[in-house]
């Protein structure tokens, strides 16, 4: 069989344009893994309602951090991609979950070289119904029907693989020069909360406050609090820091349903009025800087900072094409293809 490797990071619209991010979006949110409600109730709230206003404000978010290149998430993507090919033997090509460069282009760039066992590799380190099931699942439905001859494996959530957490702390601890922070916050892309129950492969081991996410379970195979949870924990015990010093929030949420707390903005508003004058904001659920991270971190978030007393706030950016974080992925590449040789 001929190997070669596919990279599947989550999509951007094709231009900052609110035409192009309402079309992006309408893909994105009318995911049944992403808003998972029934498709009626899915099709009124995405076109009635968030479709009627969000792609304005979207838009505006996008060009702010729209490079003369493209979307960062995607020209990033792209560098990383042609860095991990320096790597391997084998073809390495780039997919996105929503937009133009959709999965099934990926697959049949890697088949039109003869590739029929393909190593899939969701860039996102921990496992969410949203993010690395919704990849799975399409990329199975393209397999059975336009792709039935060919193998896909792929890498499961790689959160607390201690390469991956040793890479992570030292590009981290590059970025802040061993200066000394009042807080270091972990910043992560929320989810709804019932998307963590729905996960639960136990059906009874998730409960939302965190208590759960401590006590060893196999629940925690898809537990995206806990993967969270022990990014944190692992970085923060590579970096040396002290219990108090740094905690954990979770970003971007969307509509009025309980999401995954405590909220990021809240946490940087409670900081500031506490009296941290000096705060670093890390945001390890995204391998590469996108609107989030440029937009609603690095400028929303300095902002309100700012607004409530705090001085200086450092954004520390992802891993993006960092030189060990393309040679890490090489060797899990590699891995791979010498185990599934001998399998
Ligand atoms: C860990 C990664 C991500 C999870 C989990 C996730 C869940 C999720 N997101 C939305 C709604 C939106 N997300 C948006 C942007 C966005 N989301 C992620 C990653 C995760 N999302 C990234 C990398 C980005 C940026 C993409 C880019 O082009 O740079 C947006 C669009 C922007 C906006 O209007 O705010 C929406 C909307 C939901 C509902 C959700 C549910 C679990
Ligand atoms: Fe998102
Ligand atoms: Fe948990």
């Amino acid at each position: 069989m001929k190997k070669g490797i596919l990279l599947v990071n989550l999509g951007s619209p094709d231009s900052p344009s609110p035409q192009d991010v309402k079309k992006y979006l309408g893909e994105f949110l009318m995911d049944e893994r992403v808003i998972d409600i029934p498709k009626l109730a899915r099709l009124a709230l995405v076109k009635g309602i968030i479709l009627k206003t969000r792609p304005k404000a979207s838009a505006a978010a996008y060009k702010k951090i729209w490079w003369d290149e493209g979307s960062p998430l995607i020209v990033i993507s792209e560098r990383l991609r042609a860095k991990v090919q320096k790597e391997v033997t084998y073809p390495v090509a780039l997919a996105m979950r929503y937009g133009s460069m959709t999965i099934k282009k990926g697959i049949q760039e890697l088949v039109d070289q003869g590739v029929d066992e393909v190593f899939l590799i969701p860039l996102y380190p921990q496992f969410a119904m949203a993010t690395t099931e919704t990849i799975l699942v399409l990329a199975e439905e393209l397999r059975q029907n336009h792709f039935p001859n060919i193998k896909i494996d792929h890498l499961p959530a790689f959160y607390n693989k201690p390469d991956y957490i040793s890479v992570l702390s030292e590009s981290v601890k590059r970025h802040l020069k061993e200066k000394t922070y009042d807080h270091v916050l972990f910043s992560y892309h929320g989810i709804p909360e019932r998307h963590i129950k729905k996960s639960d492969v136990t059906k009874s081991h998730c409960k939302i406050d965190g208590s759960c996410c401590v006590t060893p379970s196999r629940a925690h195979e898809f537990c995206y609090k806990h993967q969270c949870l022990e990014v944190t924990r692992l970085v923060a015990e590579q970096l040396g820091l002290k219990e108090g010093a740094f905690s954990t929030s979770f970003q971007s949420r969307l509509g009025f349903d309980p999401w995954l707390q405590p909220y990021t903005d809240r946490t940087i508003e409670r900081l500031g009025l506490e009296g941290v004058k000096n705060m670093a904001i890390i945001t390890p659920a995204f391998v590469s800087d996108c609107l989030e991270t440029l937009e609603e971190i690095a400028m929303e978030g300095q902002e309100l900072f700012h607004e409530v007393g705090g001085k200086e706030f450092t954004t520390v950016p992802c891993l993006n094409d960092d030189n060990e974080w393309s040679a890490l992925l090489g060797s899990w590449i590699n891995n791979w293809a010498d185990n599934s040789t001998k399998a």
